[in-house]
């Protein structure tokens, strides 16, 4: 792990697996620049201090070059009001442990730098043992960091939901403007491990699989999903499931391929899983793919791309503040992923945590 900041005194890290490099410029000034959501009016009080989490391995180390060419446009376009920190993450999980302490520390914004899957481990950050992670200083108020992204990944399907690009200088625009809104939080929870959170789509057997084999292909970019869902379905079996929808009763699904619950609307590099999701809206939309074999996946590929297969006789949407899915007859055998992450097996929980981070939107 290294962390870096430039404008800057340090801040306490998180503890160092490897090594830390840290480099600073002192910057002159002490301005205060308040995040106005219509402005940026400069108070009084202090300087804004924003901590960039870099995959510098995100979109196969795209995402570490173009950091380096991004950082001086970033510097200047921020100015001096803000002290701005850099923390390149050195393997799976740093993000997670950089974003906490930075917020206990008393950031004003983390910024994750990367994909999705950099996206997803700095949201989870945001939470510790199923609650909202504090500054120090808040006397246990409530957390005031705000989220940022600059998308820099292989599929950035997050990005995609509010029509960003991975363009990095329309995202530092985005930063600078300083607008932000609230948005849901998906949390997902089973008996034994604790709260685990999801930004963007949570998914269910055959698409988790395939996305556990995309993330072998990504040298292929996006079409690395198309090519995991194909592997994915070799050996693949439909399973009945047990469906809870907002503490109801158990209903029976038979034959489900996939199962995968939308906070945003993207995944897979693209496909409009869940056409109607809304990081704004309050709940969570749950599209169940039944019956599915590898050639309708083919045969149905464009209308995934588009968002208009919720049409199929064997697609059904429901939109959900809570599922709870488990197996018909356990086989151990149905995989979960979170984000792209894969998380291990059923039953779970699924739930919407409503307006739970402020993002710069
Ligand atoms: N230094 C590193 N070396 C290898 N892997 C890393 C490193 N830092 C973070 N990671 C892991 O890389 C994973 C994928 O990164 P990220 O999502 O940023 O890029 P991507 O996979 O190209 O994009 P997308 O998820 O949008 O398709 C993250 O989930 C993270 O756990």
């Amino acid at each position: 792990m290294v962390y870096g900041i430039i404008n800057s005194s340090s801040i306490l890290l998180p503890k160092p697996a490897t090594s830390f490099a840290i480099r600073s410029e002192q910057s002159t000034t002490a301005t205060d620049v308040s995040m106005n959501p219509t402005n940026c009016r400069p108070s009084p009080s202090r300087r804004r201090e924003f901590v960039f989490i870099v995959n510098p391995k995100g979109a196969n180390g795209r995402a570490g070059k173009q950091w380096k060419k991004i950082l001086p446009y970033l510097k200047s376009h921020l100015g001096e009001e803000y002290i701005i920190r850099e923390s390149l993450t050195s393997g799976p999980s740093y993000a997670i442990d950089i974003t906490r302490e930075a917020i206990k520390q008393g950031a004003d914004a983390v910024i994750a730098v990367g994909g999705d899957g950099t996206l997803h481990e700095v949201v989870n950050g945001f939470f510790w043992a199923g609650n909202p992670v504090l500054a120090h200083n808040q006397g246990g108020t409530h957390a005031t960091t705000a989220l940022g992204l600059i998308p820099l990944g292989t599929g950035s399907d997050f990005a995609r939901s509010f029509g960003w690009k991975n363009d990095p200088y329309e995202a530092i625009n985005r930063i600078v403007k300083g607008q932000k809104s609230r948005i849901d939080v998906g949390v997902i929870t089973d008996k034994s491990n604790g709260a685990h959170y999801f930004i963007n789509v949570a998914d269910i057997h055959l698409s988790a699989k395939a996305g556990y084999y995309a993330s072998m292909y990504k040298r292929f970019g996006n079409l690395c999903y198309v090519i995991g869902a194909l592997r994915a379905f070799m050996g693949h079996s439909n399973q009945d499931l047990k469906i809870k929808i907002n503490d109801g009763d158990w209903e029976i699904f038979p034959q489900v391929t996939a199962l995968c619950i939308g906070n945003a609307k993207f995944f897979g590099g693209g496909m409009m899983i869940t056409p109607t999701a809304d990081p704004h809206s309050g709940s969570l939309e749950a599209v169940i793919l039944q019956n599915f074999k590898w050639y309708d996946f083919i045969l149905k590929l464009h209308k995934l791309y588009r968002g208009t297969h919720l049409s199929e006789k064997n697609i059904c949407l429901r939109s959900v503040r809570s599922i709870e899915v488990e197996e018909v007859v356990q086989s151990g055998g149905i995989y979960i992923q979170s984000d792209g992450e894969h998380l291990g097996c059923l039953p779970r929980k699924f739930r919407i945590l409503p307006a739970a981070i402020e993002m710069f939107v």
